[in-house]
């Protein structure tokens, strides 16, 4: 049936509906479960749910690590939903703001052993969607008539196993932009096959595709980027990289959008939050309950090998950003340092990516 979505048009679709506070209903190997992204849950809806049965609150071992509860597994942990708990309590144990001020929340107890598919898959569908990483799931038995009955969308994941990185990319449209640093600016906007995050490469000058081209590989920073924010050194970088790039009168700007390394900014004002309650960087994405850094490199060397660049000098201190290229057919024939903006606000965050992941000073 040509008209029908694939599996990953429903998961984007299933992603917008969680977003929305939608349910929607996860199918794998046979088991299948109504689930709902704890964040945007309403009491209405946890109410609807537990008519279905008794939830389970899928959260990541990062938070549970947080929380002292044991998760059993290294993908996922099952928190049981006492039978009195209301939304309040399934966000408090997904969400750290009040971790400090009210630390009681245990003891938590988790379900050990059993199928734990819907419940990882169903965290790794809230964090995609940019929400925090924790969701309600119910067990029932009728998958598919669960869904057509509440017209939600049912996302069968037994054959499939899905790739989390992002879905292929096409190019959309491209225009000359003029800019400060050079007149000769062509921007590209790339989107994926799944309606996702668009993502930008931007010219500058007439950049040789027959020889290795300067580049920033530039992850979005609404903070740093456009309000100029000391707390990072984004805003310099993205600046500093432009004007080589114009000096040498060629170079590529991959505009990435996966603010806040890939946890959307939301989650990364939640972050900053936990920052002033005196946690790091690296802390800070922990406790909320994801990897220090969750973004796809991949999608750079995507949009270069469409743009026709084979090779290129690299404007990064990340060695991950290097590794990530060179394993994905763009060869970096030179790592360009970027250290531009380090001031009193950001010297602590500079020091802790150094120390903790892996940045080179
Ligand atoms: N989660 C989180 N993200 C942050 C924080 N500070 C900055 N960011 C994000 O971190 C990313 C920084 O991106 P980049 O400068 O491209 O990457 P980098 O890993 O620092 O590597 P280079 O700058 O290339 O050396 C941006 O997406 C920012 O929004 C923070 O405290 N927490
Ligand atoms: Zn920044």
């Amino acid at each position: 049936m040509a008209l029908r979505p694939d599996t990953r048009e429903l998961a984007a679709r299933a992603r917008a509906d969680l977003r929305m506070g939608v349910p929607m209903v996860l199918g794998i190997k046979g088991a299948a479960a109504l689930v709902a992204a704890a964040e945007t849950l309403s009491p209405e809806r946890l109410a609807s749910l537990r008519s279905f049965g008794v939830p389970l609150l899928a959260i990541t071992p990062r938070r549970a690590e947080t929380l002292k509860a044991r998760a059993y597994s290294e993908h996922v942990a099952r928190v049981i939903v006492p039978q009195d708990a209301d939304v309040r309590w399934i966000q408090n144990v997904a969400d750290p703001a009040d971790d400090l001020m009210m630390p009681m929340k245990g003891p938590l107890q988790t379900e050990r052993g059993g199928e734990e598919g819907i419940a990882r898959t169903a965290v790794a569908l809230a964090k995609t969607a940019q929400l925090l990483p924790a969701a309600v799931i119910v067990a029932v038995d009728e998958g598919p008539a669960t869904a057509a009955a509440n017209g939600l969308t049912w996302l069968d994941l037994s054959e499939q196993d899905l790739a989390w990185e992002s879905s292929a990319l096409s190019e959309i449209a491209a225009a000359r932009v003029p800019m400060e640093v050079s007149q000769a600016g062509r921007l590209h906007v790339f989107r994926p096959k799944d309606g996702g995050e668009e993502h930008y490469a931007i010219e500058i000058g007439r950049p040789d595709r027959a020889r290795p081209v300067l580049t920033r590989l530039h992850s979005a920073c609404f903070t740093g980027d456009v309000l100029g924010s000391v707390k990072c050194d984004c805003g310099p970088q993205l600046h500093a990289a432009m004007e080589a790039m114009a000096r040498e009168g060629a170079g590529v700007l991959l505009y990435l959008n996966q603010e806040g390394r890939g946890i959307g900014l939301a989650n990364k004002m939640r972050a900053y939050s936990l920052q002033d309650q005196g946690f790091d960087t690296v802390e800070a994405n922990h406790r909320l309950g994801f990897e220090d850094d969750e973004r796809d490199f991949r999608i750079g060397s995507e949009i270069l090998k469409s743009l026709g660049f084979h090779a290129v000098r690299l404007m990064t201190n990340n060695p991950r950003k290097v590794a990530m290229m060179e394993g994905t057919g763009i060869e970096v024939v030179e790592r360009v340092p970027l250290k531009v903006g380090e001031g009193d606000h950001n010297r602590a965050y500079l020091a802790t990516k150094a120390a903790k992941s892996g940045h080179l000073l």
